[in-house]
């Protein structure tokens, strides 16, 4: 056995219940004296209850999904004005983000307080929108010093953009079986995340205020954004941002929608992978048991339903074939893309695409 893994430095508090003293000594941790909290509207009050004992020098509260340059620039302005030495995060996905963008620049640390089931505190990848172009990259700046999961704080998300960021954290697991960079230490930690996710979200659904099911997800998601991180973005994260940034669909439903069809797609290739995802799942097949937890969660299904017009997945097709990633499981043509595509546009069965006989290697 030959690989190299690289295991990256963050601490991590489990702290169900108790997100504002465990946030307060990670703080302290750090030295921490001028604090940028950084929390969306929605999200105020959320903040406000965990962060009443920061040092704060500055509440920043303009987030937007895909992190948009000009407003990572405002938030980077701002927190070099008011001389910030700490980020604070409290939301989804695209808190971490703007939090991320601010780091990636200003060199100051992040405490992440993840309030949906993105994963973004749990790596080292930031992305930036520009021109409808989302660019992705990794920086070891940017990956939060300490992260306080606190499932207390998710129980407000409703179920639907539960199930969504949940299935998000998912296709973690799942393109992380086939990353560019992909070990066996990330397919170890994917299968166990999938494993907690086709539990947790389930829970989640038939008991959206009880704690058991929202902690079983955060632990999946921070199993699934470890293992991402590390892997790599896939043909599956290739295909979301390209959608996301280009026609500024909503991140976690695209993920949802799209994952079945790229499973469906290189599952036929990629024989191990398919194995231990169907192992995770406790099926005969990976898709059989990714079909069984959307059908269980009531997931997102189509494109068309989240904003994507039909006439835009030539467009789509010709700007996913600029970023495929070396060495995926099956070769991708603009015609399997499109096919893959506009199946997920329609939402029809994933089933349908091509068991991939012809392609394989
Ligand atoms: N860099 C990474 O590794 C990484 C990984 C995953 C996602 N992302 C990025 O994250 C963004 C998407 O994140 P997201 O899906 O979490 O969306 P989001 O952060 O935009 O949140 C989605 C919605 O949920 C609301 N919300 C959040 N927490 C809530 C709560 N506890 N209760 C009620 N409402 C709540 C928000 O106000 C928002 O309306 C995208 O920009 C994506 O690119 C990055
Ligand atoms: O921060 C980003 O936008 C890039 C990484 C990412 O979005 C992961 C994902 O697609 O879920």
């Amino acid at each position: 056995m030959r690989f190299a893994h690289e295991t990256l430095p963050q601490r991590v508090c489990f702290a169900s219940g108790e997100a504002a003293s465990t946030l307060r000594a990670e703080v302290e941790r750090l030295g921490a004296r001028r604090v940028m909290v950084i929390a969306a509207a929605a999200e105020a009050e959320l903040a406000q209850q965990v962060t009443a004992d920061l040092p704060v020098a500055l509440r920043w509260s303009e987030v937007v999904m895909h992190v948009p340059v000009e407003v990572a620039e405002r938030a980077r302005a701002a927190a070099a004005v008011h001389e910030v030495d700490c980020l604070v995060s409290v939301g989804g996905g695209s808190t971490t983000g703007l939090a991320k963008a601010i780091a990636l620049t200003a060199d100051v640390p992040i405490v992440a307080v993840p309030t949906t089931y993105a994963g973004s505190e749990a790596t080292s990848v930031w992305g930036l929108t520009e021109r409808a172009r989302k660019t992705t990259g990794v920086d070891a700046r940017v990956l939060p010093r300490s992260v306080v999961y606190d499932a207390t704080l998710t129980v407000s998300l409703p179920v639907p953009m539960s199930v969504a960021s949940g299935l998000n954290a998912l296709a973690h697991c799942v393109d992380a079986m086939w990353g560019p960079r992909v070990d066996p230490i990330d397919r170890a930690l994917a299968g166990e995340g999938i494993h907690a996710l086709a539990t947790g979200l389930p829970a989640v659904m038939a008991d959206p205020a009880g704690l058991p099911g929202r902690e079983r997800t955060l632990y999946g998601t921070y199993l699934s954004a470890v293992a991402f991180s590390s892997a790599g973005s896939g043909l599956h994260h290739k295909i979301c941002h390209v959608l996301g940034g280009r026609y500024d669909l909503p991140h976690a439903q695209t993920h949802a929608v799209v994952l079945p069809y790229v499973l469906a797609f290189n599952a036929p290739c990629a024989p191990e992978a398919d194995r231990r995802i169907a192992a995770a799942f406790g099926a005969r097949s990976a898709i059989e048991g990714l079909q069984r937890l959307r059908h269980d969660v009531d997931a997102p299904k189509a494109l068309r339903d989240y904003g994507l017009e039909e006439s835009d997945v030539d467009d789509a097709v010709q700007a996913v074939l600029d970023v495929v990633p070396a060495g995926n499981p099956r070769p991708v043509t603009a015609g399997s893309l499109q096919h893959l595509l506009r199946s997920a546009w329609r939402g029809t069965d994933p089933s349908t695409m091509t068991d991939g006989k012809e392609d394989r290697r």
